[in-house]
């Protein structure tokens, strides 16, 4: 009796929580359908502790660095997952993916090396800090190196730069505003040994290159703050301080700040351009008739100026140069390579990628890809006076043309690079004839080189016109 009373009961009571029930259980199965379709990029097994260090090693130190993305690109496809550096990570050589990536540091990657790194190029530098800092740095740094400013800065910058042609020495002198050749070649030695350590085991103790290098960064430092003394002290006229001058009077920035700063904006600039400096005369060896025609091109604006020191107006003349200097970006770029840290759970189209994953766009990998660029491994520097590549080009904007990175960490000496690269070329075709002497070959392992150091014999070039 009492159960006939309590079922009818309990059954119109259980409906409502039949319903919920059911539609909760349906909700779980859509996740759950939604969460198996989205799913962690494809890859390939590895060994256990080097994971595919070693391939990648042969990869990078090779002349063709992404020989190890294109064969698991063959496998898995254009964003794949291996293990690099003893951790999971998803290299990329999608442009739009890349594209992804350096659009949203800080949101969803941020860019990250290890503390031996850190600990040398200086934890306040906008190379390794994050958020507010990274951007207010970057922001002085863009400003800095804007175009227009790079004339307006110091009168006699154009002038001087090509008077202190050596990357280093040109850093230096424009960026502490140093310009004895005694004071600058103590610098220039300090830098390099400073550089060696950053790019070395990071062993610091006696005799190691970390060690020399930590020694190099502490009397740089030293340097620096005492310039910032004397500068703080002198009032000199507008733009006659470099750019310590006018961190210290315009930014306001803490000593500390000031030093990092500038040792940052010493290593990101000098070995970068100095050796796409170098790439750019090894291809021109290498391509006789794009060689001729700089020197064509050169020779003629040196004609029509009649001097040594070349103008603004000059660097806008030299179109083929440029396209020389865009092509040695994009076959030998020395950023091969970026590294990122997924900051959160990332979902990609449909496939996700878990918070601490390195995020590795190859930016190589789109440079030398023959669906992008047509013969992609020749040095062929007419590609880029094709006007149907005039967007591909612009690295800016393009996913396919990245050799100064992009989004909130892209390059702020990008165009000083290549004014510096563009006057270097002018002085050496104009002046200079070589033969190459050894044969050579690029490598991008510890750091980009020409395996062989570019042994050539110099002559002077016969038909100097002479001032
Ligand atoms: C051909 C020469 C150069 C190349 C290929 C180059 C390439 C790059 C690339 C790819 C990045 C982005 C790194 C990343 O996203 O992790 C970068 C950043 C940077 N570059 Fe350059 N660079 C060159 C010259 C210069 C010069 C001349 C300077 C300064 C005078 C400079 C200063 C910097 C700085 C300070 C950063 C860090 C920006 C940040 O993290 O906010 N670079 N460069």
């Amino acid at each position: 009796m009492e159960e006939s009373w309590a079922s009818p009961l309990t059954s119109v009571a259980a409906l409502p929580l039949l319903f919920i029930f059911m539609w909760i259980c349906k909700r779980n199965h859509q996740r759950k359908i939604r969460e198996t379709s989205k799913k962690l990029p494809p890859g390939g097994r590895s060994w256990p502790l080097i994971g595919h260090g070693l391939k990648w090693y042969m990869a990078v130190a090779s002349s063709h660095p992404p020989k190890f993305v294109e064969d698991q690109v063959r496998r898995y496809g254009r964003i794949f997952r291996c293990n690099l550096f003893g951790k999971q990570a998803v290299v990329s050589a999608d442009p739009s993916f890349n594209r992804f990536i350096i659009q949203h540091e800080e949101k969803l990657f941020q860019s990250c090396y290890p503390k031996s790194f850190r600990d040398l190029v200086g934890r306040n530098g906008v190379i390794v800090v994050h958020g507010e800092q990274q951007r207010k740095l970057h922001g002085i740094a863009m400003d800095m190196m804007r175009a227009e400013k790079l004339n307006l800065m110091n009168s006699h910058f154009l002038a001087d730069m090509q008077m202190v042609m050596v990357a280093i020495n040109l850093m230096v002198n424009q960026l502490l505003g140093v310009s004895t050749e005694s004071e600058i070649g103590e610098m220039a030695r300090l830098f390099s040994d400073f550089v060696d350590g950053c790019l070395s085991v990071p062993i610091n103790l006696p005799g190691f290159t970390y060690c020399t290098a930590m020694r190099a960064r502490k009397t740089i430092t030293r340097k620096i703050k005492k310039m910032i003394e004397i500068t703080r002290e002198q009032t000199r006229s507008a733009g006659e301080n470099g750019v310590l001058g006018r961190l210290v009077e315009e930014e306001n920035l803490p000593d500390d700040v000031v030093s990092d700063f500038i040792i940052n904006l010493l290593f990101a600039g000098n070995e970068t351009t100095a050796k796409t400096m170098l790439f750019a005369l090894y291809f021109l060896t290498h391509c006789p008739d794009a060689l001729e025609q700089v020197q064509d091109e050169q020779m003629g604006i040196k004609r029509r100026r009649g001097s040594d020191v070349l103008s603004r107006e000059d660097y806008e003349a030299m179109p083929f140069t440029l396209c020389v200097i865009d092509e040695t970006l994009r076959l030998g770029g020395i950023a091969i390579w970026l590294l990122r840290e997924a900051k959160v759970d990332i979902e990609y189209q449909d496939l996700s990628i878990p918070k601490g994953f390195f995020v590795v766009p190859f930016l190589s990998a789109v440079h030398r890809d023959e669906s992008i660029y047509p013969e992609a491994l020749s040095f062929y520097p007419w590609r880029w006076m094709d006007q149907e590549n005039k967007d591909k080009r612009n690295w800016r904007t393009s996913p396919f043309y990245t050799p100064f990175g992009g989004g909130a960490r892209c390059c702020p000496g990008a165009e000083l690079a290549r004014l510096q690269i563009a006057f270097f070329l002018h002085h050496i075709v104009t002046k200079l004839r070589w033969v190459q002497v050894k044969e050579d070959r690029m490598s991008f392992f510890p750091s980009a080189r020409l395996v062989n150091g570019f042994q050539i014999r110099i002559t002077k070039n016969p038909d100097e016109v002479v001032d």
